[in-house]
């Protein structure tokens, strides 16, 4: 089943003084099935920021559509946004995003007390995925008091504790270190095999080779898309090295 619909997705930017406009998304489309893990790859500029900021509904485009679950979220009322998006979608940042003067666990719990959800299902919900995510230890702590590695899984446990139907993770690993990192990645393929549906913008080519697909963008369209099939992490990290390299050196000759 289809979970995302792109269509036909533009972005003109108008920069305030001149009035200069910059195409950030040309004409954009893509689909993501239900229970798939992809990564969105491409050089600086590229727009991946700018096709972020629309899925999340923080921004609109000038033209196209984006259907979750068939909902256009492009036309959605300025007043219903914020429900839709904590209901629909979860968030992972670069930088954890977490409220330093609030506990893990009540960062945790954030997304279902302004669902005002009572505290009894909270702590129902946030047991067991605390128990996968391996912060049972520090629900009690401080971000200051714990490791990037442990912060990022804290907002992971953010991100799922609404059960969204997305979750949007933006360069998850950026900040880590490679041991982190890797156990991150392999939370994510795990919650993915659970039926998780993850969409993640990266730079890099490990965190993308644990996606089961990867969509690269150049100049505000689609370049190219890798499926891994029956390949294993390291055979997609050798592809995308591959695609990547041709990117760079312009976009020509792709196999
Ligand atoms: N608010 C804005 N106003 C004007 N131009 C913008 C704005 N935001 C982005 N752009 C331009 O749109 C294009 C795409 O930017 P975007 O941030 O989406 O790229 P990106 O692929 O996310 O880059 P990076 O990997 O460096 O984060 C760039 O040319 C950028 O300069």
């Amino acid at each position: 089943m289809q979970l995302l619909e792109v269509k036909n997705l533009k972005k003109i930017y108008t920069t305030r003084f001149g009035g200069n406009q910059v195409q950030a998304l040309s004409n954009v489309n893509f689909s993501v099935e239900q229970g798939e893990y992809l990564a969105i790859m491409g050089e600086s500029g590229s727009g991946k920021t700018t096709l972020l900021n629309i899925l999340a509904s923080l921004d609109k485009p000038t033209s196209g559509e984006v259907l979750l679950n068939g909902k256009n979220i492009v036309t959605i009322k300025e007043s219903e946004i914020s429900a839709f998006r904590r209901d629909n979608l979860g968030f992972v940042f670069q930088d954890f995003n977490l409220l330093e003067t609030f506990s893990i666990q009540d960062n945790i719990f954030l997304p279902l007390v302004l669902a005002q959800k009572n505290y009894q299902e909270m702590n129902q919900r946030l047991q067991p995925l605390a128990k996968r995510l391996e912060i049972e230890a520090i629900l009690a702590k401080f971000p200051y008091e714990i490791s990037g590695g442990q912060k990022q899984r804290a907002a992971v446990a953010r991100a799922l504790i609404t059960n969204p139907k997305l979750v949007l993770a933006d360069e998850p690993t950026g900040a880590l270190d490679s041991k982190a990192a890797m156990n991150l990645l392999k939370m994510f393929s795990a919650i993915n095999d659970l039926g998780q549906t993850i969409l993640m913008v990266t730079h890099s080519v490990l965190a993308a080779s644990h996606a089961n697909r990867v969509l690269f963008i150049k100049d505000g369209e689609i370049f190219n898309q890798i499926y891994r099939g029956s390949m294993s992490n390291d055979d997609m990290y050798q592809k995308i090295s591959y695609t990547l390299s041709v990117l760079a050196s312009g976009g020509e000759n792709l196999e």
